[in-house]
């Protein structure tokens, strides 16, 4: 498959920013942290090769002390502390490599003095610079790329000036010099481009994971939704009432309202189903409004709607007031229904409630509303039952059925 090189990938966009940008922000601690702890050691390294200096080129002992104590010191430690500082990673991998270079010149001018036969052998290890910039400090290609080259140049422009260079030992510096500056530099891309394109999977894997998560959740609203009425449907009644099983309410008694359309089928058989829809819809709408935020309205069947709400109460009276509420405004939707007595829609509502107990089922709540919302129909239609919950039967005639008896017909 097709592969975009590293600086290609790199100048592309993820959002507003580009892929370098971003890959800055999100990988900056990771850098970071590479960068102190390779600091670290660099730095120890560099300041205890003093005594290797000593021992070895006692003749500039003294300038490699004051070279590297007065020159590289004071900038090792601003390092440390731009580290610190709100700037990119790039900068403070940029001032890094700086400070190597600098470190380089110094070791150089600490060399160019020496008369000591044992400088060519130690001049080798200014291999190791060239290694740092690109393996162990790992900035990115470009700043290792510039700063191998200028170590490169400083390391043949000092090695004329050694004492006892002669073309064999240049050629010799060369044969190993020229192949650790590719290969470390080959390595050092690698790195860079492999670092890519694993993050760059990381994003796409987490976008795609976002992604999933959301349209997860929009299924789960959807299959919970009753796409006529946009009410919720009976899988979200269930998993309500699963839910109270698991955490019951603090309000300790629960009722349960039945509402049916009285004579749909012959609705839909007169204005046909699409207004049959229409119909189902306006119901559902004055039902909502009649109720609560906290209540759960849910299309219970065709057209049959279903209300739970959680009570302080033991009285069924602010459930039945719900219900005639209910009854009240779809009749006062005035949706015409020629063949039946009222001449438009109306509604029979069954209630029951009773204390709140998880281990009774839910069920039978719902039964004994339904025996009311039966008891509603068999007695005429368009009212409210009704029904006990001890007794598990439809009351006849609640204190409550004072307040609905026609008032809306
Ligand atoms: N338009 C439409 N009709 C539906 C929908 N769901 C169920 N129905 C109809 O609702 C009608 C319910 O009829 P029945 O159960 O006989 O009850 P009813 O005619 O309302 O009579 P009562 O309930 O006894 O007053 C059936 O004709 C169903 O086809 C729906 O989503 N849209």
């Amino acid at each position: 498959m097709f592969r975009l090189s590293y600086y290609q990938q790199l100048s592309q966009h993820i959002g507003s920013m580009t892929v370098r940008q971003k890959y800055d922000i999100d990988r900056h601690d990771v850098r970071l942290r590479s960068l102190h702890l390779h600091t670290s050691l660099l730095a120890l390294f560099y300041f205890s090769y003093t005594l290797v200096d000593i021992f070895l080129l006692p003749d500039v002992a003294f300038r490699s002390v004051l070279l590297r104590a007065l020159i590289v010191g004071p900038p090792t430690v601003m390092l440390f502390a731009y580290y610190k500082r709100p700037v990119s990673i790039r900068r403070k991998e940029l001032a890094a490599v700086l400070v190597v270079c600098l470190a380089t010149v110094a070791w150089c001018a600490v060399l160019i003095g020496s008369e000591n036969p044992h400088v060519l052998g130690y001049f080798y290890a200014g291999l190791v610079f060239l290694m740092v910039l690109t393996i162990v400090l790992i900035p990115p290609f470009e700043y290792s790329l510039y700063g191998s080259l200028f170590v490169f140049a400083c390391l043949y422009a000092t090695i004329g000036f050694l004492a006892g260079t002669d073309r064999g030992y240049v050629m010799n510096h060369l044969a190993l010099s020229v192949p650790v500056l590719v290969l470390t530099l080959i390595a050092n891309y690698r790195f860079c481009a492999e670092s890519l394109r694993l993050y760059l999977e990381n994003v796409s894997v987490e976008t795609l994971r976002e992604e999933l998560a959301a349209r997860n959740a929009e299924l789960e609203r959807i299959s919970h939704v009753d796409p006529l009425t946009g009410l919720a449907n009976r899988r979200a009644l269930d998993r309500h009432a699963a839910e109270l099983q698991r955490q019951p309410p603090r309000q300790s008694y629960l009722a349960v309202i039945i509402v049916d359309v009285d004579y749909f089928k012959t609705f839909n058989d007169c204005y046909g189903h699409a207004e049959g829809d229409r119909c189902l819809r306006a119901v559902a709408r004055a039902i909502r409004t009649a109720c609560d935020a906290d209540d759960v309205v849910c299309r219970f069947g065709g057209e049959e709607f279903l209300i739970l709400r959680s009570e302080y109460s033991p009285r069924p009276r602010c459930a039945l007031a719900l219900a005639e509420n209910i009854r009240y405004k779809v009749a006062s939707l005035a949706i015409p229904h020629q063949p039946t007595q009222e001449g438009k829609v109306t509604v029979s509502v069954g209630v029951c409630s009773g204390p709140f107990d998880p281990e009774a089922e839910l069920e039978r709540l719902i039964k004994t509303a339904d025996i009311a919302l039966y008891e509603a129909k068999r007695e005429g239609r368009n009212r409210v039952r009704y029904g006990s919950h001890a007794t598990g039967n439809a009351l006849p005639h609640f204190p409550i059925f004072s307040l609905n008896a026609d008032s809306a017909t």
